[in-house]
């Protein structure tokens, strides 16, 4: 279904998920170079062979010299800003560095000749759902900035590809967690799995933002996927660019899991008993997100492989365990 030999631009390569995506197209024996202006990515994600460029995706002129230089005929585009609260405080800063960011993208893209996209999107652009699966066709209504701006980035590469045949794959990503190794692992402070793991490692109590809500046991639901199973969709996805192609999949197990349970997971993989601190709800969280993965599964043959214990305690051996350095 897919053939190696690609030779792909990933912006934001520096980054969680874009890390994990270069060692992915890498082992199917893929050409990569990376750039990432390194405001949130590490250098020591991008292995000592592989090109890094150090600019950021809003200099067009740099990507498309970029692209030309080394003969690359894809782009693997993760160069966001990704935080809700942020793009709430900032939506400028989240239209700029989002949508201007992915123009400059495309306009480069146009310069040098390439026509292979791959983008990465959000389950951020479906906003409040009402709890069912949601499906690729299903409205689109965003709540935050950030669901404005990875929406209004279909929507731009959809007017490209009517315009000049670009082939692209929107991927919406649901909830990512989880590590190959230490060094790729989400350094952040921004998503659940990474929060709750640190307040254990620390001898403290994770917080659960509300239980009464309409679930079954009344704290949030959402569908948590894997990173190396999120690397792989993209592996997977590059397939589809050998032949005409406009598509946007939904990137997630399936499957919901509440926020209590994930801190029973969290227990169960940390080895104590974690008893959370119940606090009222966070505003803007809907009750539950999971995806309907029906079409991904028929367009890609694709389906998540690990499941939630795989998740936390892959994010545990890379945060906590210094053993797990892998690097
Ligand atoms: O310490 C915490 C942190 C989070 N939560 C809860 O855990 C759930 C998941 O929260 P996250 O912040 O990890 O993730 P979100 O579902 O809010 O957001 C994620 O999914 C969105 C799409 O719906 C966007 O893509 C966003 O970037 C991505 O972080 C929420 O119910 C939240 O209230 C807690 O109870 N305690």
């Amino acid at each position: 279904m897919t053939r190696a030999g690609g030779r792909w631009l990933v912006t934001g390569g520096a980054g969680y998920i874009g890390a994990h995506t270069v060692r992915a197209l890498r082992a199917r024996g893929d050409a990569v170079v990376v750039l990432d202006d390194l405001s949130t990515g590490l250098t020591e994600r991008v292995d000592d062979d592989v090109p890094l460029v150090r600019a950021s995706v809003l200099d067009e002129d740099t990507v498309a010299a970029t692209l030309a230089e080394h003969r690359l005929d894809g782009v693997l585009h993760f160069a966001a800003r990704k935080s809700v609260p942020e793009s709430v405080a900032q939506p400028l800063y989240y239209w700029r560095e989002n949508v201007e960011g992915l123009r400059s993208v495309l306009a480069a893209c146009g310069r040098a000749g390439v026509e292979r996209f791959v983008y990465s999107s959000s389950a951020a652009v479906y906003g409040a759902t009402t709890g069912a699966a949601v499906a690729e066709d299903d409205p689109c209504e965003p709540v935050n900035p950030y669901g404005t701006t990875k929406l209004a980035g279909e929507w731009l590469l959809a007017d490209v590809h009517r315009a000049t045949g670009l082939r692209y794959v929107a991927l919406r990503y649901f909830n990512v967690a989880g590590a190959r190794d230490a060094r790729l692992a989400d350094r952040g402070q921004a998503n659940l799995v990474p929060i709750a793991l640190d307040a254990v490692a620390r001898g403290g109590a994770p917080t659960v933002f509300g239980t009464d809500y309409d679930t079954p046991d009344g704290s949030c639901v959402r569908d948590f996927v894997h990173v190396d199973d999120l690397a792989d969709a993209h592996v997977a996805a590059t397939g589809l660019l050998d032949e005409p192609c406009a598509e946007t999949l939904n990137v997630g197990v399936g499957r919901g899991f509440s926020v209590l349970e994930v801190m029973a997971t969290v227990g169960r993989v940390a080895g104590r008993p974690v008893t959370p601190v119940i606090a009222p709800r966070r505003p803007g969280d809907p009750a539950a997100v999971v995806a309907d993965v029906s079409r991904i599964a028929g367009r890609l043959g694709w389906r998540a492989r690990h499941d939630l214990d795989d998740i936390v305690a892959s994010a545990w051996d890379a945060r906590v365990s210094p053993s797990a350095s892998g690097s």
